[in-house]
């Protein structure tokens, strides 16, 4: 799914009226019908009070209004007194005559109980609102409230500093939009409301969702050696945890062999994994020389100076492509970029990207370096948090839809480094196997959250849960294609 700013999402709007052959007030229509669905669906019996603006978003409440009181739902719509309404707007205006529509005074008079819905502004915001908004959205702040496409006050596309609601769920409209992603914002929850909006071509950012058509089917004959082969280097002193998890979830990624490389203190690991290490106890210090198709480096690997240099040494004699740079090789990486090898896959959480490109006031501003960061060394970046962004060599970005905040438990990352190499190891072009392992983390994480909570699940649940994930994709990839394969692990999914 194409994740548009608002000159796109003004281009397919238009584009759609005139391809089906129907008028702006239709799509109007159309969205206030499906708004009607969700909101009544999650809501059924709620009453509302519905804030209009001057605009099409404005216009989408006073349909919305319309069709509540239609169906003898208890609606009270307040209308801003505006100079000027956009076309639309008027038109709906005038279906509502025959209702009462009050003009929306500095503190409206909400009913005590009534659910707000804020139809003021959506993306047509030229700028950010003034303070005088301030003392309405503080008069409605913990009501339960629910945005019309975007929590009014909001710049689609920036950073927003100025007032805007603080909405409970925003129901946007054909796509999420940009300012949704951004932590400062704190969009909590949001749910896209599908209107017929036709696409208008592949956009370079794109919102993650259908993976399972990504998959591979492996052959009935498939046997260790083509199921690709993951090594694993890291580890130091104190620190053996993260390989560890990265080792387990490798054995989750579908791959035929797992091996890792670490110092000598690397403990136990589970014995369908094949462990090398190293002369010294503490660190790495040597360059491991064992062959496998993908490599991971950098997890728990320490900063000592000997790992430092050990890593250095590593990316000389190593095959470049693919490899998975992680953790403690980033921290190195940040103090001598121009080792960072081109085609590498780096996973950095956003305080190590900060170590490589420099603080940034803003997500905005951080996307942005990652971004030029990824076209200028031609690598690909996962900047990791909720909503993961996936940032390619050629300037396509990709943001996660799965994962919640039960995952925010220290290892969840060590988990997607080893599962990210075992996807690469089976021979998945990185385009593909980045979104993959990205969404599949997510998916897992998700089940877990379902099954245990968010509060009580860790980052080894995210493993447990990793085969379920796994199973549902299968499931889906079978289920969605027209002429689905019928292999025996196929029919016994369906
Ligand atoms: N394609 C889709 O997805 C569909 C979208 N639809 C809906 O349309 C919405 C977009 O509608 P929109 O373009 O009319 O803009 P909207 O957000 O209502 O605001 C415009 C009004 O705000 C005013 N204004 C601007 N800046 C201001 C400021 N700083 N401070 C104060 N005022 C300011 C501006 O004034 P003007 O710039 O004209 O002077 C104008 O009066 C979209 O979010 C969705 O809800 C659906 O109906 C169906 C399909
Ligand atoms: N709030 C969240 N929503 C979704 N995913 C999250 C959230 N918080 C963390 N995660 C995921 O958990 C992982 C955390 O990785 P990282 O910060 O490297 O942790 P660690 O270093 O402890 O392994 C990332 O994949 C990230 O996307
Ligand atoms: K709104």
């Amino acid at each position: 799914m194409n994740i548009l700013n608002k000159e796109q999402l003004r281009a397919t709007d238009q584009h759609t009226i005139q391809v089906q052959g129907i008028r702006s007030w239709d799509l109007m229509e159309r969205a206030a019908r499906e708004l009607l669905k969700a909101i009544t669906r999650e809501f059924p019996h709620g009453e509302f009070s519905i804030l209009c603006g001057p605009g099409n978003n404005g216009g989408d409440g006073l349909a919305l209004g319309r069709m509540l009181k239609e169906k003898g739902i208890n609606t009270q719509v307040f209308l801003l007194e505006s100079p000027k309404y956009s076309e639309d707007n008027l038109e709906n205006q005038k279906l509502l005559e025959e209702f009462e529509v009050f003009n929306l005074e500095k503190l409206p008079e909400l009913w005590p109980d009534s659910i707000i819905i804020d139809a003021l502004y959506g993306f047509g915001l030229r700028t950010g609102l003034g303070i005088e908004w301030k003392a309405l959205f503080e008069k409605i702040e913990g009501r339960t409230c629910l945005a019309i496409d975007l929590p009014s006050g909001l710049l689609a596309d920036e950073l927003t500093t100025s007032p805007y609601v603080k909405a409970d769920i925003v129901y946007t409209f054909h796509c999420p939009k940009k300012a949704f992603f951004a932590p400062e914002h704190g969009i909590e929850s949001f749910e896209i409301i599908d209107i017929g909006l036709e696409k208008v071509g592949d956009g370079n950012y794109q919102y993650l969702a259908d993976v399972h058509l990504l998959l591979n089917q492996p052959s009935r004959f498939a046997h260790k050696g083509t199921l690709g082969q993951a090594l694993l280097v890291g580890g130091s002193k104190g620190m053996t945890g993260a390989i560890d998890l990265a080792t387990k979830a490798a054995l989750r990624g579908g791959c035929g062999i797992v091996k890792v490389y670490g110092p000598g203190c690397t403990p136990d690991l589970p014995s369908e994994a094949l462990v090398q290490r190293d002369i010294n106890l503490e660190y790495i210090k040597q360059t491991p020389t064992i062959d496998a198709k993908t490599t991971a480096i950098g997890i728990g690997m320490g900063m000592s100076h000997n790992g430092q240099e050990a890593l250095l040494e590593f990316l000389s004699v190593l095959p470049p492509i693919p490899l998975v740079l992680d953790a403690d090789a980033l921290n190195i990486l940040a103090k001598h970029p121009e080792k960072i090898p081109t085609g590498a896959i780096l996973t950095p959480h956003p305080k190590e990207l900060d170590r490589i490109v420099g603080t940034s006031k803003s997500s905005f501003e951080r996307w942005e370096k990652a971004e030029k960061l990824a076209k200028k060394k031609g690598i690909y970046l996962i900047v990791k948090g909720a909503n993961t962004h996936i940032f390619f060599p050629d300037g396509k970005i990709l943001v996660n839809s799965s994962g919640n905040y039960g995952m925010a438990k220290g290892g969840s990352g060590d988990i997607l480094t080893g599962l990210l190499t075992a996807i690469l190891a089976q021979g998945y072009p990185i385009e593909k196997a980045l979104p993959l392992g990205v969404y599949l983390h997510g998916l897992a994480g998700d089940i877990a959250a379902e099954t245990l909570g968010h509060d009580a699940m860790n980052a080894g649940d995210i493993l447990t849960f990793l085969p379920d994930a796994w199973k549902l994709l299968r499931r889906r990839a079978c289920t969605t294609s027209k002429y689905p394969r019928r292999s025996t692990e196929q029919r016994e999914l369906l």
